[in-house]
């Protein structure tokens, strides 16, 4: 499974958002974006999910031009976990969770017992069992995010692009869901703004302007002068004397 952006920029009304970034996904790394509010990692994520026409460049997933790929073929390869996404349908968690498996279901191979486990097990990955029945529209923000990341899981792709999908999420789950995103081994690219989350990635690509800043691992990217230059704070490591793992401290 390969992703790749080349020289991908997206303008609105004369203003460029994303500037000729190029990236390519190793198969089965953890990918984390970073980067201020307003950076371009959304649009970035868009464009790599064939949601948004690059102005220019391409996106090629396992060396096939996307925008010549059908949506359902997309879809049976990657999913795409959106910030903000909501529906007014009147529909239950399991139903909006049942959408995931929509590319793989034909005439020839209409719902089966087999779709129905993997909701299920998709709904319990993300600890959603129990509200599975309950109206979308009564869930809360961080219930729903849950059953959007249950949607992705049953979609069952080799590549999953997630925005922010810690968002809303109380401690416990956003280190739940992180860990479990991490276990899949999938090809993952993921925008986070907790940088100290962004460290258990392989790697991280780090947006300023809509421009690629760089990409590496996050220990040689986080540097002082990166933080300072790229998110204007101040920050260093600390490492933490239980486990020596290092952690980042930050001040304004
Ligand atoms: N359709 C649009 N029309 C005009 N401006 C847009 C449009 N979409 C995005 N932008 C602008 O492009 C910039 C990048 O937006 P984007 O959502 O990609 O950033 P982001 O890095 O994901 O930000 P955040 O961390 O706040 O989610 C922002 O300044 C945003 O206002």
């Amino acid at each position: 499974m390969s992703l790749r952006g080349e020289n991908l920029s997206w303008k609105t009304r004369g203003k460029i958002i994303v500037e000729n970034v190029s990236l390519d996904v190793r198969h089965g790394e953890f990918l984390g974006l970073v980067g201020s509010n307003g950076s371009g990692k959304s649009t970035l994520l868009r464009m790599l999910a064939g949601l948004r026409s690059p102005s220019s460049g391409a996106v090629f997933l396992n060396a096939e031009p996307m925008a010549l790929m059908k949506r359902r073929d997309i879809a049976r390869q990657m999913a795409f976990v959106e910030q903000q996404a909501d529906t007014d349908d009147a529909i239950t968690a399991r139903t909006a969770v049942h959408v995931g498996r929509t590319p793989w279901l034909s005439p020839l191979s209409p719902w089966s017992a087999s779709d129905d486990r993997i909701v299920q097990d998709a709904l319990a990955a993300v600890d959603m069992i129990h509200k599975a029945n309950q109206p979308w529209n009564t869930l809360s923000g961080g219930e729903k995010q849950r059953v959007h990341i249950a949607r992705a899981l049953a979609q069952q792709p080799e590549t999953l692009l997630l925005d922010e999908p810690t968002n809303h999420l109380d401690i416990r789950h956003q280190i739940g869901i992180l860990d479990l995103l991490h276990r899949l081994g999938k090809t993952t690219v993921i925008a986070l703004h907790d940088l100290n989350h962004a460290m258990m990635c392989d790697r991280i690509a780090i947006m300023k302007d809509g421009r690629l800043w760089d990409i590496g691992t996050p220990d040689d990217l986080l540097t002082k002068e990166t933080l300072r230059a790229v998110f204007d704070i101040h920050g260093h490591f600390v490492t933490d004397p239980t486990d020596g793992s290092r952690f980042l401290r930050f001040a304004a």
